[in-house]
């Protein structure tokens, strides 16, 4: 595992930006497209910041959601829908490369149909993505698998429902730890002095929280943040 501090979130921005162009360009080289899952929240600014500034064939990209809310796209909680609004049109990718919720579905048949769309493009025992851009709640959850929730020992389904999240909204789809945990790079992105205390319990106390059962099987796995965030961390 690597740690990268950033001076403040706009060099946080551009270094994951990098990280991200170069897996992009070596995924693109080795099988002609590239692989991405994405999170919600502060995740799309640092997005939105970094990724006009690189160089890759965004054409070659397909883009997941690490997790989505059961909402409409035009809800202000469809993380899909903040993609859309902020980032489509700053880079070259249109909204068809985003793997989409189908619309009007409950969580459950969501889930279900998701898993159909990922098995165009994954066709092993468990998908493998390229990179995965994860961020981490107040409460240590990453994705939408949440402290003692029983998704977090779901080992079997590629994508699980969720109707009872302790952040609203409370119906969402989740990848699950077997999905994350065989992907190329794992990335966790986040800023703020309010991520400080979260940091320390899981990088320095290692306490039992979802986002320390990321632990990629053979891939990599990388923390970005700002310095406020990496506060109580030592040098
Ligand atoms: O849709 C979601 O809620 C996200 O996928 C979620 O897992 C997010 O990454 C964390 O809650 C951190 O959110 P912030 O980066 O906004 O703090």
């Amino acid at each position: 595992m690597s740690v990268i501090v950033a001076e403040d979130e706009l060099e946080l921005s551009l270094k994951l930006a990098k990280l991200i162009e170069e897996v992009s360009n070596e995924s693109i080289k080795q099988h002609d497209k590239f692989l991405i899952g994405v999170s919600g929240g502060s995740l799309i600014t640092f997005l939105i910041n970094g990724l006009p500034k690189i160089t890759t064939d965004f054409s070659k990209w397909k883009i997941f959601f690490n997790d989505e809310r059961v909402v409409p796209i035009d809800d202000p909680d469809s993380t899909f829908g903040a993609y859309k609004k902020d980032l489509v049109g700053k880079i070259p990718i249109s909204e068809d490369q985003f793997v989409q919720i189908k619309q009007g579905l409950t969580a459950d048949a969501a889930a279900k149909d998701y898993i159909q769309q990922m098995s165009v493009y994954f066709t092993g025992k468990l998908p493998q993505f390229d990179m995965l851009l994860l961020g981490m709640g107040p409460d240590g959850h990453t994705c939408s698998l949440f402290p003692g929730h029983k998704l977090l020992e779901e080992n079997c389904v590629w994508v699980a429902p969720i109707i009872d999240s302790p952040k609203p909204p409370l119906a969402r789809i989740t990848i699950t730890f077997p999905v994350i945990n065989n992907a190329r790079h794992c990335i966790f992105a986040m800023a703020g002095e309010g991520k400080a205390e979260m940091i320390k319990k899981v990088l320095v106390d290692k306490e039992d929280l979802p986002v320390n059962k990321v632990k990629p099987s053979s891939g990599s796995l990388t923390w970005i943040l700002d310095k406020s965030a990496a506060k109580y961390l030592k040098n």
